[in-house]
């Protein structure tokens, strides 16, 4: 089987006269963690919905494990996306539903599972993001910011995803709580031999979790290699990022000997 998990070639997005990607190429590798950064507009979430087919790109191929995603019957992409879960930014679970019910919907909606066996997995996900059973029956609207993101991983975990999408998921949490998170996945993503797709503003979380970052700049993928690398690659907005006084204070508290640093 191919090392590569999702491969990005030639993409282009545009809206009207917006073009936002142009020439872009990007291979995710599997079971890597793959940081995208980039400044605010620089397409990033853009990117992430096209390979999650929520955006159809103008031009360009996206295969996901060898298949050309973007020319998929809808039954066929339902078969891909099954094997991917998502954290979208704030979390987004629906208030309407218990935590379990949250949890579990993803099982009802593709497996067809009755609301039983759904709910019993959805505990057993609940457990696995660091929660007690206890919280299975509150409503969203009760729980802390970093325990909505909690269930919103244990929901994007659902359907035992290969591949995990997370768009700014420690977005709004205070430091502890952000650093627990970061822990968390990095768990889970051992534990599970994920392959996860993150795009951050977090330098920490940079710094904690990346095996590999990517820079999206001037419409493509600027450059993309192992932290170290791209921060000394020499690039304004890059060196402003990595080097300015935020970037050299995590630097210094945060470099990890197992990243080579
Ligand atoms: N559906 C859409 N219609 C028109 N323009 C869009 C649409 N979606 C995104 N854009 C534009 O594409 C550009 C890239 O947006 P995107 O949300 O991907 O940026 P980003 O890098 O994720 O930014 P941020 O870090 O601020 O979240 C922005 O200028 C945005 O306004």
């Amino acid at each position: 089987m191919s090392d590569i998990a999702i491969a990005v070639r030639n993409l282009r997005n545009q809206f009207g006269q917006h073009v936002v990607h142009e020439g872009l190429d990007l291979d995710v590798y599997r079971g890597e963690v793959l940081t995208v950064v980039g400044g605010s507009g620089s397409g990033k979430s853009v990117l992430m919905r096209s390979i999650l087919g929520l955006t159809q790109p103008t031009a360009g191929s996206i295969q996901i494990y060898g298949e050309d995603v973007l020319r998929l019957s809808a039954a066929e992409r339902q078969r891909v996306d099954r094997n991917t879960g998502v954290l979208f930014q704030k979390g987004a679970l629906f208030s309407s539903l218990n935590v379990r019910e949250n949890i579990a919907l993803p099982l009802r909606e593709h497996l067809g599972m009755n609301a039983n066996d759904a709910g019993d997995i959805a505990s057993l996900k609940l457990a696995l993001v660091g929660l007690d059973a206890q919280t299975a029956e509150t409503m969203p609207q009760s729980l802390s910011g970093g325990m909505i993101k909690r269930v919103a991983l244990a929901r994007a975990l659902a359907l035992d995803p290969d591949i995990l999408f997370l768009d700014e998921p420690t977005a709004g949490l205070d430091p502890i709580g952000a650093g627990e998170f970061d822990s968390l996945l990095q768990t889970l993503q051992q534990a599970l031999g994920l392959t996860v797709f993150l795009v951050t503003h977090d330098l920490d979380s940079i710094y904690q979790v990346s095996d590999r970052v990517a820079v999206l700049s001037q419409k493509k993928v600027l450059v993309v290699d192992t932290l170290d690398k791209v921060a000394a690659y020499q690039d304004r907005w890059v060196q402003a990022y990595f080097h300015g006084p935020r970037g050299r204070a995590v630097s210094n508290q945060q470099m990890r000997p197992e990243h080579g640093n």
